[in-house]
């Protein structure tokens, strides 16, 4: 089995990352299929159109192996158009339904303009939460950026900052740390997992002085995560928590808002992150990045974090049939 790389926004890096990616992974035997328009590869590369999955694997090393679907009309690069929605969405679609059945492994995602997908209508924030509903388990999806040097996990993440404060309570972060748990153990084979968990305010809110949140929500729910056998600990205050001596004390951070968990990771690792969806019962990862449309088709875009993503997927793969074998 093989992982489906969609085509995300056409407009965007994705077809060159994806022609870059066939072209360096080829003679690897880390092969992949795609699902997307032809002719936005065909150009560069040779294609091949498969009917299904099983056939990639032996078509990989002379041609991209490609499910296609069709665009309604020419695409320029860095010039994204919403009537590209029902394609991008449904090679979202078709990847899942395939890892789904077990006719992919895993699906890695090219990125996608949430803007341009919320003019055509879509109803969800980003692939995250997309993918939650097509896989039936809305609500269960945790985002996990995982790179060489650390691992973040937001407790909130598509929504405004007041908004996320809002949402934050005891039983949201509990459930978060508890799905990390799972996974660092089950995805990442760390035994006995080491969570730290950010504060909210400056200073971890200093006793009071700089707000409540960490005595009233973070603090207990570090206690209860606690009594359930959680290594979690904090709250510790987040100026201090990414430094170069801190980050070997854990293996995972719990961080209470996107940009508390994505600015260290991207500031540290942005070619080598990788955005991996926790809660599904699919394997999903993609690269960190966004479409970047400002360099679509200038052939400035590095493939390194698509590399770690397609990587990464097939490691997670292994790692939970692995799991399942052992425990039936
Ligand atoms: N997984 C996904 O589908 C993601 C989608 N996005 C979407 O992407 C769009 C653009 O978001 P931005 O905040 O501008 O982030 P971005 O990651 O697209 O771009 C930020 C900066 O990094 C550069 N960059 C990004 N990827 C690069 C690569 N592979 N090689 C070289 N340079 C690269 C861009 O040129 C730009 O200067 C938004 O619509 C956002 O929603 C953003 C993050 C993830
Ligand atoms: N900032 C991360 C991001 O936007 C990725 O979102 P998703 O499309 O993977 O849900």
């Amino acid at each position: 089995m093989l992982p489906a790389l969609t085509m995300g926004d056409p407009a965007g890096i994705g077809p060159e990352l994806t022609i870059a990616a066939w072209r360096m992974l080829r003679e690897s035997g880390e092969a992949f299929f795609w699902i997307g328009d032809p002719s936005l590869v065909a150009d560069e590369i040779p294609v091949r159109i498969i009917g299904n999955a099983g056939e990639a694997a032996a078509v990989f090393e002379n041609a991209l192996p490609v499910m296609p679907l069709s665009l309604p009309g020419p695409v320029r690069a860095g010039h994204p158009e919403s009537r590209f929605a029902d394609a991008i969405i449904a090679s979202i679609g078709k990847a899942t339904a395939l890892a789904l059945s077990g006719e992919a492994s895993a699906v890695v995602t090219n990125p996608i303009s949430k803007i341009v997908l919320r003019e055509a209508g879509f109803g969800f924030p980003g692939h995250t939460e997309f993918l939650a509903a097509l896989c039936d388990v809305p609500g269960e999806e945790i985002m996990m950026l995982a790179s060489p040097r650390l691992r973040v996990v937001p407790v909130t993440v598509h929504v405004g900052l007041r908004a996320a404060m809002d949402m934050l309570n005891v039983s949201r972060i509990v459930h978060v740390g508890a799905t990390l748990h799972r996974a660092l153990q089950r995805d990442f084979g760390i035994a006995a997992p080491r969570i730290a968990v950010a504060g909210l305010n400056p200073h971890a809110g200093e006793g009071g002085v700089m707000g409540s949140e960490e005595q009233e929500t973070i603090a207990p729910a570090i206690a209860r995560m606690r009594a359930m056998g959680i290594d979690a600990t904090g709250p510790w205050p987040p100026d201090t928590l990414f430094t170069d001596l801190a980050r070997p004390g854990y293996d995972a951070a719990l961080c209470m808002y996107h940009d508390q968990a994505l600015i260290p990771l991207k500031t540290l690792d942005m070619a080598t992150g990788v955005n991996v969806t926790l809660g599904l019962p699919i394997v999903r990862t993609s690269p960190d990045h966004g479409t970047a449309f400002g360099i679509a088709g200038k052939g400035e875009a590095d493939v390194t974090s698509l590399l770690s993503a397609l990587r990464l997927a097939g490691e997670l793969g292994h790692a939970r049939a692995h799991a399942k074998e052992k425990n039936g």
